[in-house]
Order: structure tokens, then C-alpha cells, then sequence
């Protein structure tokens, strides 16, 4: 395996069946290709550490070759054994290696990118892995998941469990992605359902569901309509481990309240995923009264913010559209599915609007596209120079995009 590599995912939108998935109800999401996250992989200077350096996070960590080589054992065993539970013993056997990350962000970040390299690359050390990414992070468009997708296809590669001499990703290297980069998002967020790694991964659409024995019901939409819709980042932090949290602790709380709640979700994302297959003036509007009706819902849970009811009572208010909290909630991104009787200057009213008063940022993005994908060493021949300086500190999103984006960029993906 020669170095560099570079590895990319997308983000992604939930359109219905956010936190019901966790609860092995459908769920149907879209990727957002043009914002990924993009990992560089590089050889150390000194070849007895591996190095982290997330910039976006301020996080900047090495780890000893004899602190690495004793988690070999029951990295072995947790890389063999089932892969939808964490291994207690390689999380124990890691806590020591992220005892001086107090920072949860940088803790979670941190662990999963130990958990998977000491499973999919064992021992090895002379590696420097860097993350740059133009989504925002703790927004609800699945930066978390589309870190721990550039990860372990990364990381798949240098462990010899995917060859990056083809000119595709195949089907069992899809597969492998999106089964280590689950493991990934639950070093991350605890108990996530996994569409945010299938979305990813695969890229396009996909609808899904976890099914009682844990296996998937899942479909790729390639042909999903493009609909007119406005997203909204209230720039509110917060957490996807601690929302998806305390709707776990609601549901074992008050079961019989919540169940029909969650269950109101999972028929909303299929009567949802109905409608998209076959969207058309007549039934849009049951599209918009269904986005209506899921954040309702999710209200309910106490999973909203007065910062996200701010864009919906302005949306209803200026009749714009639709709209409903995307990702988990708490803050992050609300996405406004546009009336078709809203005129551009309403629209762009209303944008202004949420910026002016409130300080969002609106942002005007496709659903689709590309999922996984990487550049091997012999294509970045060239490119050095340039990734050097894209991956350093500080650069824009503008500067990222101009050499990294796929389909635009100078780069020749595989995907
Ligand atoms: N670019 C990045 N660099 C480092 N860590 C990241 C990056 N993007 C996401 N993360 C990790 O993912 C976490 C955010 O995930 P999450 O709370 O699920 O929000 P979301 O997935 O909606 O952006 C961060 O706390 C961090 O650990
Ligand atoms: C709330 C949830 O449905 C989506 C979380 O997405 P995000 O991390 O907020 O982008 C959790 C999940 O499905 O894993
Ligand atoms: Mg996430």
C-alpha cells in the first residue's frame, strides 16, 4: 500500500425518520455530495507513532508504537466477533490511550479513530491521518458518520481489506464500509440506527429500516427527485449522543406514550417514501402536510429548540413552506420544503430574514450524488503540493472544494 491516500464521504438529510429510526422504523435520507468530509493519509516523519490531527476540532494527538501493539489481542478478537456491539474489553483496553481528551468532542472523535484503526489495521504504526470537512459539524447533516465512512474506507485500504488498484468500489467493499463505519458513528453516538453511515456510503437515497434480529431492510434510490427545499443552520450546538439519549430514557419511561409516537414515524416515511416515487403536482402538498405532521412529532419528543421554532413559525407565517428539524435536533439544521406558491423574492425574504434577526446561515445545496470514494497514491502524483496545503489549518471551504470536490476538482475519484 502506497501513501498518500485521500478518502472522501458526503453528508447527508434525513427527510423523514429522524430518532424513529432508532427505534427500527423506516427512515429515508439523501446525501448532500457537496459537503463531505475528506481524510489525507500520510507517512509520519517518526515511524514509531500514529498521529491524529482533526484541524476542524483542534485536535492534534500521537500515539506510541507500545501503547498501540498491547491493544493488538483483543483488537483481534473485537474485529472477529459480532459487529453490531462494541467490544467492552477494546473499549476498556482504550480508555488509557484518550485519558487526556476532556473534551467530549475530541473524545469521541478520538476513540472512534483508535477502535477502528486497532481492529482494521492492527498494529501498525508511521501513519498520519488528517480530516478536513466542509460540513458543519453537530449540525444534523451527519458529519459524524461521513468521518467514520472516510475512516474506514481509509483505513479498509491500508489494512489490505479493500484494493485500491480497481477503478470502482464493489459491493462487498461498499458493504465493508458501511458495516466498520456503524462501528465508527456508535464509538461516536452510542446507539445510532446506521442510515447515517449507509447514506454515506452508498450515496443518492436510501431508505431503511433495522428490523428486530438487527439485520437491514434496505433500498438505493438512484432516480430520488430533486425537491425544493431550504436548509437552515440555527449554528445551535449540541449533541447527537445526548439527544438520541433522552429519547431512549422517554421511551422506557413512558412506552406506551412514545410507541404509537415513533410508530406515527415510521408510517409517515413510508407514505413519504410513497410520495417520492411518484411525486407529482397533485400529491406534492401531501408531502408538505406530512413534513407538517413529522416534526410535530419529534416536538413531542423534546427534541426541537426554540431556535428551530423560530424557522417554522416564519415559515408558516410567510406561508414559504414546510418545515421540520433535520438530523437530530436540539439546534443544528431545519429543512424548509418550499410551497410551489412562494415566489423567489418571499424566499429570499424569508433567508434574510432568519439571518438578519437570528444570525443563520441558509444553505442552498442538491440532494444526490456521489457516496464513498477515494484517490489512490498514483493519482495523486502531482497533487501533492496542493493536498499539503488544502489539508493544512485555517483553509476556507472554498479552498477545500477547488481541489478536493469531486466531479469539478482535479482529482480522478473512485467511487
Ligand atoms: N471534521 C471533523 N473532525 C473531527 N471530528 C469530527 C468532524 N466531524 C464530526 N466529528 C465528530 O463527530 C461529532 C459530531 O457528531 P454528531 O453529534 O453526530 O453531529 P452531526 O453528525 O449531526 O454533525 C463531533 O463531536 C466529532 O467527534
Ligand atoms: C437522530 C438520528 O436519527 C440521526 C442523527 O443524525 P445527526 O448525527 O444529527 O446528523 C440518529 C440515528 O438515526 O442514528
Ligand atoms: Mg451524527
Amino acid at each position: 500500500m502506497s501513501l498518500p491516500i485521500v478518502t472522501s464521504a458526503p453528508g447527508k438529510v434525513i427527510i423523514f425518520g429522524e430518532h424513529s429510526a432508532v427505534f427500527k422504523e423506516p427512515v429515508i435520507a439523501a446525501s448532500v455530495s457537496s459537503l463531505r468530509s475528506y481524510l489525507l493519509v500520510t507517512a509520519t516523519d517518526d515511524e514509531n507513532v500514529i498521529e491524529l490531527d482533526f484541524p476542524d476540532i483542534k485536535l492534534d494527538n500521537k500515539w506510541k508504537r507500545q501503547d498501540i501493539a498491547v491493544l493488538k489481542e483483543c483488537a483481534v478478537s473485537a474485529a472477529s466477533s459480532s459487529h453490531n456491539e462494541l467490544s467492552q474489553e477494546l473499549g476498556v483496553a482504550l480508555e488509557p490511550l484518550l485519558a487526556n481528551l476532556n473534551d467530549p468532542l475530541h473524545y469521541h472523535a478520538a476513540y472512534c479513530f483508535l477502535y477502528l484503526y486497532t481492529c482494521l489495521c492492527g498494529a501498525k504504526t508511521g501513519l498520519k491521518f488528517t480530516v478536513k470537512s466542509t460540513l458543519p459539524i453537530g449540525a444534523g447533516l451527519g458529519s459524524s458518520a461521513s468521518i467514520s465512512v472516510c475512516l474506514a474506507l481509509a483505513m479498509g485500504i491500508l489494512g489490505g481489506h479493500i484494493s485500491d488498484s480497481g477503478d470502482k468500489l464493489s459491493n462487498s467493499d461498499l458493504s465493508f464500509v458501511n458495516t466498520w463505519s456503524f462501528i465508527g458513528e456508535k464509538c461516536i453516538n452510542g446507539t445510532p440506527s446506521g442510515i447515517d453511515n449507509a447514506v454515506a456510503t452508498y450515496g443518492n437515497a436510501v431508505s431503511f429500516q433495522r428490523q428486530d434480529d438487527n439485520t437491514i431492510k434496505f433500498e438505493r434510490i438512484l432516480d430520488f427527485p430533486q425537491i425544493p427545499l431550504i436548509l437552515t443552520n440555527t449554528k445551535i450546538p449540541r449533541s447527537t449522543k445526548t439527544l438520541v439519549g433522552n429519547v431512549v430514557k422517554l421511551a422506557e419511561r413512558e412506552p406506551l406514550i412514545t410507541k404509537p409516537i415513533l410508530s406515527a414515524m415510521g408510517h409517515i416515511a413510508t407514505r413519504g417514501a410513497e410520495i417520492l416515487s411518484s411525486l407529482s403536482d397533485e400529491n406534492y402538498p401531501v408531502l408538505l402536510e406530512l413534513v407538517r405532521l413529522n416534526h410535530g412529532l419529534l416536538v413531542s419528543l423534546g427534541v426541537s429548540h426554540p431556535g428551530l421554532e423560530v424557522i417554522r413559525s416564519l415559515s408558516d407565517t410567510m406561508k414559504i413552506g414546510s418545515t421540520k428539524l433535520t438530523g437530530a435536533g436540539g439546534g443544528g439544521c431545519a429543512l424548509t420544503l418550499i410551497d410551489k406558491n412562494a415566489s423567489d423574492s418571499e424566499i429570499d425574504e424569508f433567508k434574510s430574514q432568519l439571518q438578519k434577526d437570528h444570525g443563520y446561515v441558509s444553505l442552498s445545496t442538491g440532494l444526490g450524488g456521489m457516496g464513498c470514494s477515494y484517490v489512490s497514491s498514483e493519482k495523486l502524483k502531482g497533487h501533492v503540493a496542493s493536498l499539503a496545503t488544502v489539508f493544512a489549518r485555517d483553509t476556507t471551504v472554498e479552498e477545500i472544494d477547488s481541489v478536493l470536490l469531486p466531479n469539478g476538482g482535479p482529482l480522478s475519484w473512485v467511487h
